[in-house]
């Protein structure tokens, strides 16, 4: 298959990033978490490497939250009867993103907290 040109590539991986907008629940509430984050870095007039840091790690949940979902749909086409090895692939998967919702609290209540208090 000929590799189709940079410029279609992006728009393919935008049409993506868009049904996850659409289709995912997890991924619209992650967004909200997004949104309220760019409201606080404005409202709170956050420095340069404290902004990179909340950017960083809202956006690696959000990244996380695609792969996730990638591995649920790959699990889903080759095998849609219950089987306890796709309940395996697919429960790491979801901690995946547990973890680094973990890690992306954690950073917050750090980073805020000096902003706040
Ligand atoms: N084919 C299957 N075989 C075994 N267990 C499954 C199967 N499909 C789903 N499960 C179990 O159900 C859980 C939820 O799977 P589902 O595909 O419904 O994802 P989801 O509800 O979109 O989850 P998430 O919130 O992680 O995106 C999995 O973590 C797994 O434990």
């Amino acid at each position: 298959m000929r590799k189709p040109p940079f410029y279609k590539s992006f728009l393919n991986s935008i049409s993506g990033v868009f049904w996850m907008l659409k289709s995912e629940r997890n991924f619209q509430l992650e967004i909200l978490g997004l949104i309220l984050n760019l409201f606080l870095i404005v409202f709170l007039k956050l420095n340069a490497t404290d902004t990179a840091l909340i950017l960083i790690v809202s956006f690696a949940v959000l990244s996380l939250e695609i792969l996730n979902t990638a591995a649920e749909k790959i699990c889903d086409v080759v095998q849609p009867e219950f089987d306890e090895r796709i309940k395996i692939i697919k429960d790491i998967s979801a901690g995946a993103v547990v973890l680094m919702s973990f890690a992306a609290i954690c950073t917050g209540i750090l980073v805020y907290w000096k902003y706040i208090f």
